[in-house]
């Protein structure tokens, strides 16, 4: 199986890949990923969702409700960041977004005055130390071994604010492998209306049903201020009746908007 992640090699994004994939290419982006898997270039793509410190990566829930694709694993893994530089004499500390956040006390503790400045993912800060005395980069610590090229200290290890980091990714492939196996349902779903007791009357066939929640997540449609997608996530299969009756509540309730079932599947715990 080939699949497509964020780039370039040695980011988490690379590891969870690596689960599922014998064959792992990279882009640099997460957009670019689920685009590369929805037009058939790439039978997989893996992109991040949810961090357990920093919350939602907006990119990837944007991408998955203007995509045709499915969803058909999801891959949650302990993320340890590590400080890696060529030696202490650095001046600007080099990662993805995300990692900076997730490092955000360590960081103002031991080096307020070093710039922080965001790139396209953790592989590519540590890169940049890699060419660069003044960067220090914020990645998975074996980046700093030969096989990623070298050169590089781990100077500090478990970084993060907290020991229990962890990043959900999702495992994307063509809308036609959706599946209605699975433990757990995620889908999109856009009211294109307003009006009180609207997101009550969209969770509600779920409650009816004993269906739990998992996560429900607003992202601004891009239509108007205050026009939302709703992304939704239930511990229950489409190929349960209560699960299929609940979504089929939900589409009637937002007749003029529409509901995307990225579909069911399991998780994978990986560990490295
Ligand atoms: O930059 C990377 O290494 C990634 O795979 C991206 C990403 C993310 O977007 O959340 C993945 C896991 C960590 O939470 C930090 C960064």
């Amino acid at each position: 199986m080939k699949a497509i992640t964020l780039g370039p090699e040695g980011t988490y994004s690379h590891r969870a890949a690596r689960a599922i994939a014998d064959e792992v290419t990279f882009a640099e982006s997460v957009t670019d990923i689920v685009e590369a898997v929805a037009e058939g270039r790439v039978e997989r793509g893996v992109v991040p969702i949810e961090n357990s410190i920093e919350g939602s990566v907006t990119e990837s829930l944007d991408a998955l409700a203007t995509h045709d694709v499915a969803v058909v694993r999801e891959i949650v893994t302990p993320i340890r960041h590590a400080l890696l530089a060529q030696g202490e004499d650095f001046e600007v500390v080099a990662s993805h977004a995300q990692a900076l956040a997730q490092c955000r006390s360590y960081l103002e503790d031991n080096y307020p005055h070093v710039a922080r400045e965001a790139v396209a993912s953790t592989a590519r800060g540590v890169e940049q130390a890699r060419e660069d005395p003044s960067v220090a980069g914020i990645g998975h610590p074996d980046n700093a071994s030969e096989e990623y090229g070298g050169g590089l200290r781990v100077l500090a290890e478990n970084i993060q604010d907290r020991t229990s980091n962890a990043t959900r990714f999702v495992v994307v492939a063509p809308e036609t492998e959706r599946s209605d196996a699975g433990g757990k349902t995620s889908l999109v779903v856009y009211p294109n209306t307003n009006y009180p007791g609207l997101l009550l009357r969209l969770l509600e066939p779920f409650a009816e049903r004993d269906i739990n929640l998992t996560r429900v997540e607003s992202r601004p449609s891009g239509e108007r201020l205050g026009d939302y997608v709703f992304h939704v996530d239930v511990a229950a299969g489409l190929y349960e009746e209560r699960t299929r009756e609940a979504v089929e509540v939900v589409e009637g309730i937002v007749e003029d908007g529409w509901v995307r079932r990225l579909g069911s599947y399991d998780t994978r715990h990986v560990l490295y």
